[in-house]
């Protein structure tokens, strides 16, 4: 019996440090991340089809688009076979957590189901965020994204805060300062929850001041994260402008992102638990 149709979950992606170490001749830039991944995400749904097609839905569907320019449509070419695909879309765009390069690793996972067969494709072609994406799992990604080491980490809950703004990483890549950061130090405590914690707090987000130059409005969310009860540390996640604060506790996490969602009503807030 054949499946008709696959859904699959396509998470948030969120890079707890983002250290850019260097850049490549091509102007790409080499970077050392610890990625992990939310329970808050897309769906998508793909079904097998005589030609492709796409249809974008849910509460954050508005300019995305619904045709070759999407992730999703490039992802499941790239597989070469046309499939039917619904997209139900609940992350910001242009956001720093990863959603197009989420939404087309999910396409791939489904095609791999539904045709019985890896996808052969060559991740990084699709964008910088599908290797690790591909994984969904807690990873440390190096090189321009291609390397990918899945790593062993307790979950961290988390509020995830969007501001409405849309952010284009090659501007906040542009008006980045240095180039060539230092790596992350040693992670060799990072099995141990608390400590972990500690442990990142003391990396960073290199392209975090330049997305502060690029959208101001970046520096007021971390500023409201970092007020809210029980928050450890509150920074942005890949070229903004979504930021995320940790807590120790989902019940904390979840009482934080009330409080935020009642004094920001205009910005996207979700409590979330990171994997
Ligand atoms: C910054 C991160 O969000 C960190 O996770 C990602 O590396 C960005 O991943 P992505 O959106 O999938 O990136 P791509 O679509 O491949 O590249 C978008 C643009 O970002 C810049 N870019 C991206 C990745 C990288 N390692 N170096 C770069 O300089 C380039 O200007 C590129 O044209
Ligand atoms: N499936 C998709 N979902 C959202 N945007 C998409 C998708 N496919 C293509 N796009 C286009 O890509 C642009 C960047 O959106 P996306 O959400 O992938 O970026 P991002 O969150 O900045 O990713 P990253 O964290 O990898 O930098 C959008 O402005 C949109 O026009």
């Amino acid at each position: 019996m054949t499946a008709q149709a696959i859904e699959v979950f396509a998470p948030a992606k969120i890079n707890l440090t983002l250290h850019v170490t260097g850049q490549r001749a091509d102007g790409y830039h080499l970077l050392d991340s610890l990625v992990m991944f939310a329970d808050v995400g897309d769906r998508v749904t793909v079904a097998r089809a005589s030609e492709m097609s796409l249809r974008v839905t849910g509460p954050m569907a508005a300019g995305v688009p619904d045709d070759a320019r999407n992730l999703c449509w490039k992802a499941a070419e790239a597989f070469g076979e046309p499939v039917a695909i619904t997209l139900d879309k609940h992350l910001p765009a242009a956001a720093g957590i990863g959603g197009g390069s989420s939404d087309a690793a999910a396409v791939l996972r489904g095609m791999e189901q539904l045709f019985g067969r890896p996808s052969g494709v060559h991740l990084p072609d699709l964008g910088a965020d599908v290797p690790v994406c591909m994984l969904a799992h807690a990873a440390r990604m190096q090189g321009i994204g291609e390397e990918v080491r899945p790593l062993d980490m307790a979950p961290f809950h988390a509020v995830l805060v969007n501001p409405g703004v849309e952010v284009s990483t090659p501007a906040v890549f542009r008006v980045l300062g240095r180039r060539d950061n230092a790596p992350m130090t040693s992670m060799a405590e990072t099995d141990v929850p608390l400590m972990a914690l500690d442990w990142i707090a003391r990396q960073r987000n290199d392209l975090q001041p330049p997305a502060i130059m690029v959208k101001p409005v970046i520096a007021e969310v971390l500023d409201a994260l970092a007020a809210l009860e029980g928050a450890r540390l509150a920074r942005m996640s890949g070229s903004g402008a979504t930021c995320f604060a940790l807590f120790d506790t989902r019940a904390a996490a979840d009482g934080a992102a009330t409080t935020l969602s009642s004094a920001r009503p205009d910005w996207w807030v979700r409590p979330a638990t990171l994997r």
